[in-house]
């Protein structure tokens, strides 16, 4: 097992204004380099969830919270946002709550974080050059954020979390505003870095892209943790969709294919092998 770079420890939280707790008992870890995803129905507590990995609870919403979130040996409810940014970038369902509404321009804001960190002017706009070519935001750099679209604050969000290079990225549901050429871009990027050793943990309602993504999945059911396992494990429990998640198309097909005695190859998660468990079973049908 790799080093342990985040720890949930028997969390639980209660947003001020409700009476039920959003969070309750959640316990994991994640090992440094992975790719955790979170999956759950509407309201399951996957945004409390990344607020909480965040510092967002209990620094910005207010609430009841017991237990812990360590991050790489800090615990979260004990140290500033501003700490914990050294560690973690983060990119929200609704971009238009990341923009820091001071910068005038994108290229500011995109800089924002860097200013606070002392980062020479020089070496700043040579980042800033980078991260706009690598979201393709260049040719907006001048524009005021306030003017942009969803997608393009997706992206300036995106940009503003990858300039200050963490060592993890929190996102949750965080392509809303993207089509789905956009979104899947954006998703290569987070792949790449991820094999480069940036630890990712998002919560997503892509089924397929979490199937393809994750090495570990925590699977949140109104508030508390009722699985915690590999892709495979996961989407392979027969019994998995009676958490409010779906599984996905790849899972289905295969396993039909596997119910009807067609093969007697385990299911399959991703297209790849799925495709090629289909064509296997084309193939011994024309054969007889
Ligand atoms: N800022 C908030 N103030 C009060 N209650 C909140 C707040 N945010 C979420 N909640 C409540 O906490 C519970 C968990 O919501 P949360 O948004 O974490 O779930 P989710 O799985 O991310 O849902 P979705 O998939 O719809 O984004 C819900 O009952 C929700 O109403």
């Amino acid at each position: 097992m790799g080093r342990i770079i985040l720890e949930v420890k028997d969390f639980s939280f209660k947003y001020r204004q409700t009476k039920q707790k959003a969070l309750k008992n959640i316990s994991f870890q994640v090992e440094e380099g992975n790719f955790f995803c979170v999956i759950g129905a509407n309201g399951s507590g996957k945004s409390t969830l990344c607020s909480a990995l965040a510092g967002l609870i209990p620094h910005y919403f207010t609430g009841k919270m017991s237990g812990r979130v360590i991050v790489d040996g800090i615990s979260a409810g004990e140290s500033t946002i501003a700490e914990l940014s050294q560690k973690i970038g983060f990119v929200f369902q609704n971009p238009f709550n990341q923009l820091s509404y001071t910068a005038g321009t994108v290229a500011e804001e995109l800089a924002y974080g860097l200013g606070n960190r002392g980062v020479s002017r020089r070496m700043m706009m040579e980042k800033v050059e980078f991260v706009s070519k690598l979201m393709r935001i260049d040719h907006i750099l001048d524009k005021n954020p306030l003017e942009l679209s969803g997608g393009q604050v997706q992206r300036v969000a995106f940009g503003s979390a990858f300039i200050m290079e963490p060592e993890i990225l929190v996102l949750d549901e965080c392509t809303t505003q993207l089509d789905p050429a956009g979104s899947e871009e954006i998703f290569d990027i987070v792949k790449e870095l991820n094999k480069k050793g940036v630890t990712v943990i998002m919560a997503d309602h892509d089924m397929e892209r979490v199937a393809r993504c994750a090495d570990k999945i925590l699977v949140l059911e109104k508030g508390r943790a009722a699985a915690l396992d590999e892709p495979k494990k996961i989407f392979g429990d027969p019994e998995i969709m009676q958490h409010g998640v779906g599984i996905p198309d790849y899972v289905e097909i295969t396993r039909a294919l596997k119910e009807k005695q067609y093969t007697d190859r385990d299911i399959e998660i991703a297209e790849g092998p799925a495709i090629e468990m289909v064509r296997e079973v084309l193939d011994r049908c024309k054969l007889n």
